[in-house]
């Protein structure tokens, strides 16, 4: 299994950076013990050409035979438990997954059209950048919840 963030833009070092390598060093920890691999991060920057070119650069990015799980306010809202359900299914499977994060502008129609999940995380729009961390937490939430760990208490 290899999962994959795919985002667009770079995050330079401030408050959003180190909260991101902070989960994902967490999720990495805890998914090492239960068949989770650590998380990629996969950053693509369109000089020009705007959602459309970002969504080519978006799709370069997902590995053949991926699993593609956009980011999009549009999308269901799992509870973490479910979360963590869909997480665990796919490591059983052996299948990659390639969470996509989009830009100012979110992510082209046709991508999204071919999305196998959409995963909103609520009716509001977050920044891009916050959406990577919220996105890490939850994956580190679900590795505690797939090992019966004490982190998730709800
Ligand atoms: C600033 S938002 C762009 C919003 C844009 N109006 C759209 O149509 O998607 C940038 C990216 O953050 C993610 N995002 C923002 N809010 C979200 C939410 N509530 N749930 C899931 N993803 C969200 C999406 O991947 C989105 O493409």
């Amino acid at each position: 299994m290899r999962l994959t963030i795919a985002a667009v833009g770079r995050l330079r070092p401030g408050p959003e950076a180190t909260l991101l390598a902070d989960y994902l060093d967490r999720f990495a920890r805890t998914g090492r013990a239960i068949g989770l691999p650590r998380v990629s991060l996969a950053e693509v920057e369109a000089k020009s050409g705007g959602m459309a070119a970002e969504a080519a650069l978006l799709a370069r990015a997902v590995p053949a035979g991926s699993l593609l799980v956009t980011l999009d306010e549009r999308g269901e809202t799992l509870t973490s438990p479910q979360f963590a359900g869909r997480l665990g299914g796919w490591r059983d499977a052996g299948r990659d997954a390639t969470f996509v994060i989009g830009g100012a502008d979110g992510i082209a129609p046709d991508l999204r059209a071919r999305a196998d999940l959409a995963i909103s995380l609520g009716a509001m729009v977050w920044p891009h950048m916050l959406v990577r961390v919220m996105l890490a937490e939850q994956l580190y939430r679900a590795a505690t919840i797939l090992s019966g760990g004490p982190y998730h208490r709800a």
